[in-house]
Parts: C-alpha cells; structure tokens; sequence
C-alpha cells in the first residue's frame, strides 16, 4: 500500500538536558538521548522509572520544565500531538456510542494525512464489522480500532505506551505482530514501553533503559549487547544494578 509520506530529514526524537519537574518532584532529569529513524525502540524501566513522562514530552502533551526536545526537527509546544506522531496507550480515548465507521470518520476529520482505505483495511483485518458500536466491542476489538486510527494518521513516528496492558496473551501477540508488520514494512521508528520484557525480545532493536528519572541505558541493541545477551536479560541487569545501587 502507497504510504503517501514525505521522509523526514531530522531525527525522529533528540532530547537535550530535558526535565520535568512536578510539585512532588523531578519526574524526568536531564535527559539526553536521540531515537534515531526506522527503530523499534524498547523503552523500559521500574514502576515511576518516567517513562510516561518521556512519551509526554515527545508527544507535546507534556512540556519540558529545563531542556529541549525535539520531534522532527521541531520542538513540540504542549499544546497537542505532533502532526507525524500517533499515541497509542492502555486508556484508549475512543467514544462508546460511535460505530467503528464513526470512528474512522473521526479520524479523517482531524488528520490531514488521514488514509482511509488503510484504515478500512486494518479494521477488516481484524474483522469487525463497521457498524459495530465501540462500546459493544471487547478490549481486544477496541484495541484493534484504536490501532487503525493510530495507524490510518500514517504516522513516520507510534508511540506506544503500554497499550496491551489489558489484553490476553493471545491478544496482545497478534495486536503486537500487527503493529510491528506494519510499522517495518512502512519505516515507522516506534517507541514501545512495556513491563513484559520478555515480549520486547527480537521485536525491539534498540533501548532506552530509565530509573529514577535517568537514563541508564540508550542505545542500539546490538552495541550495548556486544556478546549477544537478548534485550529483557541485558535491561533487568541493568535494573537490578541499579535496584541494589540504591540500596546499598
Ligand atoms: N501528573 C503528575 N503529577 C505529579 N507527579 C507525577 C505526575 N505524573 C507522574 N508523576 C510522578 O513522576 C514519576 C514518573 O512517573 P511516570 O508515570 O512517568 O513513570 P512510569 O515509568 O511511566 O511508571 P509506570 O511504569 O508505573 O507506569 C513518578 O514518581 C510519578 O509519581
């Protein structure tokens, strides 16, 4: 299928010293990193490591409190969705009361690079029916709609935060391996944070590793695992270090 995108000349995501301070303290600091072009990207770390706090930022949804961070070349205002980004996380923001066709309409409203027939096409492989209502679909079928508006934006950079969280194994496999099928075959850089290491193994081939606010850990895959050790072993390593490190 015609992507119908222009490529981008700047890295997909570089982030210079960014921070971000809440009232109870620094959520993200001095985060340095760059995710470069067509990368399936593992972002992982503990529980209040800041991982959503980092897809925040690179979505503009969130601003940095010190440091910059750019997406394409652009620093994102908080104010919304870079137009080559989709988000994609556990709460999916989609209306009960719309038909999967409704949906779709939406999602050709408020997308300039909207591609319907794509859209239509993911649905299908998925097969739901259009004129199903959101609401009477499983979480599995709602992911799978959440999935096509995400993908029908055509976007050049997925972030994916936890999205299969509540999905059964069986569920999150096929959403996962349609994600990633898609996302390869049209040189999408996506960035998927997930506490089920296991299931980042030969998907992701670069990490991002964060604890306590930090970056411990950037880069690809094959470098930072020199003798070969899989990814969830080379980042619970780290994270154990790390655990013990503040224990200590
Ligand atoms: N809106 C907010 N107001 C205040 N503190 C916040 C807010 N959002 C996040 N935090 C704090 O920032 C830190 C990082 O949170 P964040 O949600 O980014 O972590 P995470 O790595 O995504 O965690 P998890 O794996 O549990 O989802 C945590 O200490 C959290 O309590």
């Amino acid at each position: 299928m015609d992507v119908g995108r222009q490529p981008h000349q700047a890295l997909p995501v570089v982030a210079d010293g960014a921070g971000k301070k809440y009232r109870r303290g620094w959520a993200l600091r001095e985060t340095s990193l760059v995710i470069p072009q067509n990368r399936i990207v593992a972002l992982v770390g503990p529980n209040g490591a800041g991982k959503s706090t980092l897809m925040g930022l690179i979505t503009g949804l969130l601003r940095p409190t010190t440091g910059s961070i750019a997406v394409f070349g652009d620093r994102p205002t908080g104010g919304g969705l870079h137009p080559a980004v989709s988000y994609l996380a556990q709460q999916k923001p989609l209306y009960p009361q719309f038909t999967v066709a409704e949906t779709l309409k939406l999602g050709a409203r408020t997308n300039p690079t909207w591609d319907q027939a794509y859209a239509e096409h993911l649905i299908e492989q998925a097969l739901l029916p259009m004129g199903a209502k959101v609401g009477t679909l499983s979480g599995g079928q709602r992911t799978r709609v959440a999935v096509a508006l995400a993908l029908g934006k055509r976007p050049s950079l997925l972030l994916l935060d936890e999205p299969l969280a509540d999905l059964d194994p069986l569920a999150r496999e096929t959403v996962l391996r349609v994600l990633i099928t898609e996302a390869k075959a049209q040189g999408i850089t996506v960035v998927l944070s997930s506490h089920v290491l296991a299931e980042l193994e030969g998907v992701c081939d670069h990490l991002v590793l964060l604890h306590a606010g930090r970056v411990l850990l950037a880069g690809d895959v094959s470098e930072l695992s020199a003798n070969g050790t899989p990814l969830g072993e080379l980042a619970l390593g780290h994270m154990r270090a790390a655990a013990q490190g503040e224990a200590a």
